[in-house]
């Protein structure tokens, strides 16, 4: 099954399946004439005893032959090699843009670590599967073959020898196949969750440092690596003791055709060309089955690994947007949310019917307790998910409708922790705007007031940052990310205000900017400071996943008991 999918990958690319085919075919040819040429030479030379007079030409096609074989044994490498580089960059690609699409419904924190060791590692060993295993696939699937029909109409005797004792290799290697399937599967289990635990690791040190829990961790990662160092030594076991019965396998059948041509040799019923011509096919013969086995646990664990390959693959996307319509807008649009209802697992709505409009331009602060679904409802906006019900509207059509880049271009989003890639203060800026401008950024991050700082650094907007380059402090990303939003200049911003991290001085110079930014923008924000709750035009009070409440701070506090009491809470007198 998994064998097939992955031959269907391969089969895209046909023209290079034709070329390996070919490769094995003409290798064939070359093995066939090269056994010729030698049985002749060697035939003429000290029975025939004709001179190298005579016998140079056959020297010098030997000569040519030889030297076309590994020609073709390289070009068929190459092939291989540029076939696996293919699928295997396709399938990566493929990858890549699933993982994107599925977006938060895949990647939750937990399987970082194992969808990181998928595209990496598992995409890897497939290199093996398309770079060695198909093609010596193909080649046992040829040259034998070919030998087969050659020796068979030389010395019938021979090729039925050969015709029952070659099947022995794959029927053995078929035996042991969905065992040694099963062994690499688990080794794979194992990787992944080596993988998995590692990368949490890395995480969470502080976190586990402050806890005193970084030596169990250790002790656990440990664990890990022994049950890892296990399976491999399994899978190394069963891969050695199949390669050597495999090359037992091969030597007892080609004895087997050596002992009975050397009888009839030597009964005189047979001919010395003819003896010498099969024996020397025989090996020849056994060769690319041999090869075969040897790359045979390679495959296997390509296999393995790609059995989640296909399962990341396969999973369905909740496609967000048909990109039907392609708008632009020149103020920002209004915003409705229509009956939204939402749930991540059944039976557990996380947003019931919520039924909200954002006018242009407005300044809206999203509150209520943790778990109220103030972050959902902002995944929704972003289209990050589809609703399970309702229609979230803007400007009258639906979201789901609109070009996803059209959409992409007009919201900005800042997180609580803003992404920083590794690369430059300028790139990272000019993320939302590719072909911004030295002069551009600048003024976005003045604007931002992260212009200060990045000129103090001795390699301003040059400076390395990022993994690799220097740390930033949560305020100097806050402010890196603010940069960003401003060059976009996008209609729609929506943000996540930091919770912790910062400063009362740089609290108050987010707050200044986030003022800056509002004047001409609608601005969507959860909110988590009593300053931002008590400035938005609009309040929307959620709590267990519906709407408790709208209005401006002085109405909700005359009339909403909720409100007053989630007030306390921000204070810190709950
Ligand atoms: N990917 C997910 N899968 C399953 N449940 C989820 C997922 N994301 C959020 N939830 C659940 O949905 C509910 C709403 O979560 P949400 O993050 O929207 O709340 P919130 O109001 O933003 O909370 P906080 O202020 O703590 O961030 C919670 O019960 C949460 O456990």
């Amino acid at each position: 099954m998994v064998e097939k999918r992955l031959n269907q990958e391969g089969l895209k690319f046909k023209g290079y399946l034709i070329e390996l085919a070919l490769a094995s075919l003409i290798s064939g040819g070359l093995v066939i004439a090269q056994a010729y040429f030698l049985a002749y030479i060697v035939n003429g030379a000290f029975l025939a005893k004709k001179g190298l007079k005579e016998l140079w030409p056959y020297f010098l096609a030997l000569f040519l032959i030889i030297t076309l074989r590994f020609t073709a044994g390289y070009f068929g490498e190459k092939v291989g090699t540029r076939l696996s580089a293919k699928v295997t960059g396709s399938l990566r690609e493929r990858l890549l843009l699933k993982i994107s699409a599925l977006g938060t419904k895949l990647l939750l924190p937990e399987k970082t670590g194992e969808l990181l060791t998928l595209v990496l590692e598992g995409v890897e060993n497939l290199e093996v599967y398309y770079a060695r295993y198909l093609p010596q696939l193909i080649s046992a699937g040829i040259i034998p073959l070919m030998i087969l029909v050659v020796v068979l109409t030389h010395d019938l005797i021979s090729g039925i020898i050969m015709l029952l004792t070659a099947p022995l290799i794959p029927v053995f290697m078929m035996l042991i196949g969905s065992f040694a399937e099963k062994l690499a599967q688990k080794q794979w289990v194992t990787l992944s969750r080596l993988s998995g635990r590692f990368f949490e690791l890395l995480q969470g040190i502080a976190d586990l440092k402050a806890f005193g829990q970084s030596k169990n961790q250790v002790e656990e990662l440990k664990k890990s690596g022994i049950a890892f160092r296990d399976a491999t030594m399994e899978v190394l076991r069963v891969a050695f003791l199949s390669a050597l019965m495999l090359e037992i396998l091969a030597t007892i059948s080609t004895a087997m055709v050596a002992v009975e041509v050397g009888l009839r040799l030597l009964y005189g019923k047979m001919e010395f060309i003819v003896a010498f011509f099969t024996l020397l096919l025989a090996p020849e013969y056994y060769l690319p089955l041999r090869n075969l086995g040897s790359s045979f646990h390679s495959g296997r664990t390509a296999m393995a690994s790609s059995h989640k390959l296909w399962e990341v693959l396969d999973q369905k996307e909740n496609k967000v947007f048909v990109n039907k319509r392609s708008i632009t807008w020149n103020s920002p649009p209004e915003i409705i949310f229509q009956e939204i209802s939402h749930s991540f697992s059944p039976g557990k709505e996380v947003l019931k019917k919520i039924n909200l409009t954002i006018k242009p331009y407005e300044k809206v602060a999203l509150i209520g307790p943790s778990g109220a679904g103030k972050s959902t409802l902002v995944k929704l906006l972003l289209g990050l998910e589809r609703p399970a019900r309702g229609e979230i509207l803007i400007n009258e059509v639906p979201l789901y409708e609109l070009s996803e880049q059209d959409w992409y271009g007009q919201v900005s989003y800042l997180s609580q922790s803003p992404f920083i890639f590794p690369g430059t203060i300028a790139e990272n800026i000019a993320l939302g705007k590719k072909d911004a401008g030295l002069e551009e950024i600048k003024r976005a991050a003045i604007l931002a007031r992260a212009h200060p700082f990045i000129a103090a650094l001795p390699e301003g907007y040059n400076t390395v940052i990022g993994e690799g380059g220097r740390g930033l402090s949560v305020g100097e990303r806050q402010r890196i990310a603010l940069a960003r939003v401003f060059l976009k200049d996008a209609k729609i911003v929506i943000l996540d205000e930091p919770t912790a991290g910062l400063d009362y001085k740089t609290e108050e110079i987010l707050e200044k900017v986030i003022k800056k930014l509002a004047e001409n923008r609608t601005v969507i924000m959860i909110a988590h400071r009593l300053s931002t709750v008590y400035q938005a035009d609009k309040i929307v009070l959620l709590n267990q996943g519906e709407v408790a409440g709208i209005g401006r701070h002085e109405e909700l506090f005359q009339e909403n008991q909720f409100y007053r009491q989630l007030l306390k809470a921000y204070r810190g007198e709950v």
